[in-house]
C-alpha cells in the first residue's frame, strides 16, 4: 500500500489577510462534500490557471485537531496493536502548522495528534487488558530525539549535557536504523507520558525566525513502543511521530548566521528527502537515504507498516512558490509503496508453568537454535486499508521460527530506571553467518541461524581477509559491524552468546568511529556549501566566498571548489574596481552614457546571477546531493547547462595599473584589509597544487616562447600576456590564477585550459 498523504491548510494568522488567501480545497468526483480530496492553487506563472493536486484527503482551514485525528490516526491504532509499525510525519514549509498538528496547544481542543494518539493507545491497552482478564499486559515506553544540524540528540538529555557530536545511528538490518545510546522511558499512564513529553520538548531546538516566532530548528522523532505480553508470547510494535523542521527560503527569513546554519541543515535534509522520494518514484536503483540522518531514520518506502504523511500548507500568497513545491513533493510521495508487514510475536516459551527458572523465557526458536526469521517479502505481506477498518485478509501463516525486530520486553515488571541502550551495557556480540544452504527457499532469503562454531568462522574470515585488498577488508568489517549491531539489537533472544575476538572488536569500534567522523565532516562541509550558495543567490559574494573557504576544509581535493573561489574572488575584485571606476568617472559621463551603462550592467549582473546558479549546479557532479532548491519543484524545473563562466573581468582592472596595485606588491587585488585575509587564503589554496605553481612560474618568466606553448594560448596571446605584465611593472609577478585570469585577453576559461594542458607538458 502507498504512503497515505493528506493535506491540511492552516487558518489565516493574525497578520494575514483574507484577500491573500490562494489555497482552497475542492471535491473530486466521488468525494462526499464533507471529505474533499483536492487542493487548488493558482499557477504562479499564470494566475488565471489553477493547479489541482489530488490527495487521499484534504482538510481546509476550519478543520479541528479532533477531525484530523479521528480520520487519519485513530484508525491506525488497532493495527498498531496487531503488530504493525506506524509512522506519522508532518511535512511543510516553516510556519505552516506542523508542530501545531503534531503537538498542538495546551487546551483540550487544541491537543495535537501525538497526545491524542497516546490517549488512544492507553485506552485500547486498558481494554485489551480488561478483555483478556489481565492475561495480556501492555507496556508503553517512549524515546524522543531530535536531529539538529544533522546530529542526533536525545531529547531526554538537557542541551548542556549533550555530547556535541550527537548519538550515532546504526543500521540494524531490514532497512531499520537504531539510535545508539538513546534513552527509553516507560510511561504507564497518559499523564506520565505528557509529563515526559513536555519536559523533553523543552530541550527541543526552537527559535524565533521572521516566519515563525517558535520555529522548530530540528526534526523531532517520537517513538512509542508498545509491548504486549501474554503467557506465551511478546509482541512489539512502534508508533513513530515525526515533526519535521520546515524548509525555509532564506531570502524571506532574515536569518542570522546561526539560524542560517540550522536552515542550511534543515533544507539539506529536506532536499535529500525530496531526492529520495523522487528516486523511489522513478524506481531508481540508488535511493540516497544515507545522505542525511533524517532520511536514514525515516527510511521512507523502506520502512514497514503504515505510513501517513500530513502535508501542512499555509493558505496565503507569500508562500505561493513554497506551497507549490511542497505540493509537488507530496504528489510524488503518495506514489511510494510501503510494505505493510506486521512484527511477528516472540514466543516466550511453551509455557513458563512447570518449567525451571532457567528455562523461563526460552523461546521455541531458542530451543531449536533459531533466532531470527527474516521479514516476509512484499508479496507475502498483508495489505491493509486502514480507513476501511477491515482486516478481512487472512493473516499469513506464521513461520515456525519467529521474528521480531525489537528486543523482547522484560516480562511484566517495568524497569523504571533509564532503559538506555548505551554501548557500554552491550552484551558480548556474536556474528552469525549465513550460507546459501541455510536459505529458506520459499522466502527467497537466508535465515540467520545460530552457529555454535562462530569464532572459528570469524577467525577463518580474518585469515581470508589478510589475503584481501584494503577495500575488501573494509567491506568485510562493515558487514561485521552491521551483523554485530543487528545481533546487539536482538541480544535478549540470544542464547549462549559467543564473544567476538578482542582484536576484531577493537577494529570494529575503530571503523565505526571513523565512519561516523567522516559522515559528520562531510555533512558540515555540505552545510557550508549550501550557505555559500544561499549567499550567492542573494548576491553576497564576500560571505559566499567565506563559506566556500570553510567548505574547502572539508573537501580539500575539490578543484571545482577552488575554481569557484577564484572566480568569486575575481568577481568581488571586479565589482570593487567597477565601483571605484564609476565613483571616479561617473561625473563626467553624459546622461545617455549613464543610462546605457546601467542597462548593460543590469544585463551583466543578470548574466552573472545566471552563471552563478549554473556554477552551483555544475558542482553537483563532484559533490553529489548538494541541495539545489530550484530543482526541487517539478513545476518549475531549472535545468542548467554545465559550463564554466568567464569572469566579468573589469577592463579597467586589466588595463589601469595605477588602480590595480595587487599584481605588483600586494596579494590582495582589493587592497582591503578585511578582504586580504580571504584573498591570502584563496591564494594559498590555489598555490597549493604543483600544477598551479608551475603555470604561474611559466607566466612569470615573461618568455613568449614558453608561454605560447601553454594550451589555448598561442603566440599572439602569449605576447599580449607578456606585454600586459611589462606594462604593469618590470617586476610584476602573477601570484594566483585569479590574477592571471584578469590579465587582458585571458579570462578564467583560458587559465583553466592552460592549467589542464600542463598535464601534457613536462612539469
Ligand atoms: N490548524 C491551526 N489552527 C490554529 N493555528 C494554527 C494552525 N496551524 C498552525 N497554526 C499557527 O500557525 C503558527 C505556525 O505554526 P507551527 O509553529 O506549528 O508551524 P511549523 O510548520 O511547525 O513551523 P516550523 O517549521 O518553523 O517549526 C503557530 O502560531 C500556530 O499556532
Amino acid at each position: 500500500m502507498s504512503v497515505r498523504v493528506v493535506a491540511r491548510v492552516r487558518p489565516l494568522l493574525k497578520a494575514e489577510h483574507v484577500n491573500e488567501s490562494i489555497v482552497s480545497t475542492a471535491s473530486a468526483p466521488g468525494d462526499t462534500e464533507a471529505k474533499p480530496s483536492i487542493i487548488r492553487i493558482p499557477n504562479p506563472k499564470k494566475e488565471s490557471e489553477a493547479f489541482s493536486f489530488h490527495f487521499n484527503s484534504v482538510y481546509d482551514q476550519g478543520t479541528t485537531q479532533a477531525e484530523v485525528f479521528d480520520n487519519e490516526v485513530s484508525p491506525t491504532v488497532k493495527h498498531l496493536f496487531k503488530g504493525y509499525d506506524i509512522t506519522l510525519f508532518a511535512y511543510g514549509v516553516t510556519g505552516t502548522g506542523k508542530t501545531h498538528t503534531m503537538r498542538g496547544g495546551k487546551s483540550l481542543a487544541d491537543r495535537g495528534l501525538i497526545p491524542r494518539l497516546l490517549s488512544s493507545i492507553y485506552r485500547r491497552a486498558r481494554r485489551i487488558e480488561k478483555d483478556s482478564a489481565e492475561e495480556t499486559q501492555v507496556e508503553v515506553s517512549m524515546s524522543y530525539y531530535e536531529i539538529y544540524n544533522d546530529r542526533v540528540y536525545d531529547l531526554f538529555e538537557a542541551p548542556e549535557k549533550r555530547t556535541p557530536a550527537g548519538l550515532p545511528i546504526r543500521d540494524i538490518g531490514n532497512s531499520k536504523t537504531q539510535v545508539v545510546g538513546l534513552t527509553e522511558r516507560p510511561c504507564t499512564t497518559l499523564k506520565e507520558f505528557e509529563q515526559l513529553y513536555d519536559q523533553a520538548n523543552v530541550n527541543r531546538s526552537t527559535s524565533a525566525t521572521k516566519l515563525n516566532a517558535h520555529s522548530s530548528r530540528s526534526h523531532a522523532i517520537l517513538c512509542v513502543k508498545i509491548t504486549q505480553t501474554t503467557e506465551t508470547e511478546t509482541r512489539v510494535s512502534t508508533a513513530s511521530a515525526i515533526d519535521l523542521a520546515g524548509s525555509e527560503d532564506n531570502r524571506r527569513t532574515d536569518n542570522n548566521k546561526d539560524r542560517l546554519v540550522e536552515s542550511a541543515s534543515i533544507n539539506k535534509s529536506l532536499f535529500v528527502l525530496a531526492q529520495c522520494v523522487e528516486a523511489i518514484s522513478k524506481k531508481q536503483a540508488r535511493i540516497p537515504y544515507r545522505e542525511s540522518k533524517m532520511t536514514r531514520i525515516l527510511s521512507l518506502g523502506q520502512n514497514h507498516g503504515i505510513t501517513v504523511m500530513i502535508l501542512n500548507l499555509a493558505p496565503v500568497r507569500s508562500y505561493h512558490l513554497d506551497t507549490v513545491s511542497s505540493l509537488n513533493f507530496a504528489n510524488r510521495t503518495k506514489k511510494i509503496e510501503v510494505n505493510e508487514i506486521e512484527n511477528q510475536p516472540i514466543f516466550r516459551g511453551l509455557s513458563s508453568k512447570g518449567k525451571s527458572d532457567g528455562d523461563k523465557g526460552r523461546s521455541i526458536g531458542d530451543a531449536l537454535g533459531i533466532h531470527r526469521q527474516p521479514l516476509r517479502p512484499k508479496n507475502l505481506s498483508q495489505v491493509i486499508h486502514h480507513k476501511d477498518a477491515t482486516m478481512n485478509v487472512p493473516k499469513p501463516t506464521k513461520q515456525f521460527s519467529v521474528y521480531s525486530d525489537r528486543p523482547t520486553a522484560a516480562p511484566r515488571a517495568l524497569n523504571t530506571a533509564n532503559m538506555s541502550q548505551a554501548r557500554a551495557s552491550a552484551l558480548p556480540l556474536k556474528s552469525p553467518k549465513r550460507t546459501s544452504s541455510e536459505a529458506v527457499p520459499t522466502l527467497g532469503r537466508p535465515s540467520k541461524l545460530f552457529r555454535p562454531n562462530e569464532p572459528t568462522v570469524l577467525r577463518a574470515e580474518n585469515a581470508e581477509a589478510i589475503a584481501m585488498g584494503k577495500e575488501a577488508i573494509e567491506a568485510l568489517i562493515e558487514r561485521k559491524v552491521n551483523e554485530a549491531l543487528a545481533e546487539r539489537a536482538d541480544q535478549t533472544t540470544l542464547s549462549n552468546p559467543e564473544p567476538v575476538p578482542e582484536e576484531v572488536q577493537r577494529r570494529l569500534e575503530a571503523l565505526e568511529k571513523r565512519m561516523e567522523g567522516q559522515e559528520t565532516e562531510r555533512a558540515e562541509g555540505l552545510q557550508y556549501l549550501l550557505m555559500a550558495k544561499q549567499h550567492q543567490v542573494r548576491g553576497e559574494d564576500v560571505s559566499a566566498l567565506k563559506m566556500f573557504q570553510l567548505a574547502f576544509k572539508h573537501f580539500p581535493e575539490n578543484e571545482k571548489l577552488v575554481r569557484k573561489m577564484v572566480a568569486l574572488k575575481d568577481r568581488i575584485a571586479a565589482k570593487k574596481a567597477q565601483n571605484r571606476a564609476s565613483a571616479a568617472g561617473g561625473v563626467s559621463l553624459s546622461n545617455d552614457t549613464v543610462a546605457e551603462e546601467d542597462t548593460s550592467s543590469a544585463k551583466q549582473s543578470a548574466r552573472r546571477r545566471q552563471a552563478r546558479v549554473e556554477e552551483d549546479n555544475s558542482y553537483h557532479e563532484d559533490l553529489a546531493h548538494t541541495p539545489a532548491y530550484a530543482e526541487e519543484d517539478d513545476g518549475f524545473v531549472y535545468r542548467p547547462r554545465t559550463r564554466i563562466r568567464r569572469p566579468q573581468t573589469s577592463k579597467r582592472a586589466a588595463t589601469a595599473p595605477a588602480s590595480e596595485p595587487s599584481i605588483k606588491h600586494s596579494p590582495s587585488p582589493d587592497g582591503d584589509g578585511a578582504d586580504s585575509s580571504e584573498h591570502d587564503l584563496v591564494t594559498a589554496l590555489v598555490e597549493q597544487t604543483p600544477r598551479t605553481k608551475h603555470l604561474l612560474h611559466i607566466i612569470n618568466t615573461k618568455d613568449v616562447s614558453q608561454i605560447k606553448l601553454l594550451r589555448g594560448v598561442g603566440a599572439k596571446k602569449a605576447e599580449a600576456i607578456v606585454n600586459c605584465l611589462i606594462d604593469l611593472d618590470d617586476d610584476a609577478k602573477v601570484t594566483s590564477l585569479g590574477q592571471l585570469g584578469k590579465l587582458k585577453g585571458v579570462g578564467i576559461k583560458t587559465v583553466e585550459n592552460m592549467r589542464l594542458g600542463l598535464d601534457r607538458m613536462a612539469v
